[in-house]
């Protein structure tokens, strides 16, 4: 499974994050990343941890002012990209053209979509991963594998039906190493969360939580 930690704004300690997100790596089976803000990437990339950014733009070098550009991400240490997320959404050309400009910077890319009929389309971009995640679910506490599983299988079918090589990721409410299985079982090859590690008191405890029982 893969596990990749949105850090989003939250005030938490991107470096004291990420060193855990390296340490309890190398202790499963699992995958584990952390995706700071943009202007934490260098540092958090320099722990070691496997650093992905939050969003990248689709545009190329050139008058961009205010911009995230997929090479400076890779430049400051990125490996990968969420794109779309709930709280950046992008028009459905400029999806193409971010996922176009992060294979360009050689980033992985996941795209965020809300439902299955968005998860079909967004498969169809040809990321490398998909992550399904109803709006009203983040940063609630309860799971999507629990509140609406239906979401997250009919997700995994709709990307398979368009590319089944599309990994898909569920998020929302993902917060215990029981919510990561429950996710697996559903068809989900990862899990996309934040809150339940970014206000977590004692974050590295929280991930340990996370891929215990896998
Ligand atoms: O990017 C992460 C998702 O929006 C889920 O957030 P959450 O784990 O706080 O519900």
């Amino acid at each position: 499974m893969f596990v990749l930690v949105n850090l989003k704004t939250y005030p938490c300690d991107p470096i004291e994050v990420a060193e855990a997100v390296r340490d309890v790596d190398e202790t499963t089976d699992a995958r584990l990343a952390v995706a700071p803000e943009a202007t934490h990437i260098e540092r958090v990339a320099e722990t070691g941890a496997e650093t992905w950014a939050q969003h990248v733009d689709p545009i190329e070098h050139g008058s961009n002012t205010g911009h995230a550009l997929a090479e400076s991400v890779a430049d400051a240490g990125a490996v990968g990209t969420l794109i779309n997320h709930s709280e950046r959404r992008l028009k459905l050309a400029d999806i193409d053209g971010a996922v176009r400009a992060a294979e360009r910077a050689d980033l992985e890319t996941v795209v965020c979509a809300n439902n299955p009929a968005q998860i079909g389309a967004a498969a169809a971009l040809g990321p490398d991963a998909v992550a399904v995640e109803p709006p009203e679910l983040i940063g609630t506490g309860t799971p999507v594998s629990q509140a609406d599983p239906d979401v997250v299988e009919d997700a995994v079918d709709a990307a398979a039906n368009v590319d089944d090589e599309v990994s898909v990721l569920c998020g929302a409410g993902i917060s215990t190493g029981d919510d990561v299985v429950a996710a697996g079982d559903l068809g989900a090859e990862g899990v996309l969360l934040a809150s339940g590690v970014a206000k977590a008191d004692d974050p590295k405890a929280a991930l340990e939580d996370l891929v215990e029982p896998l």
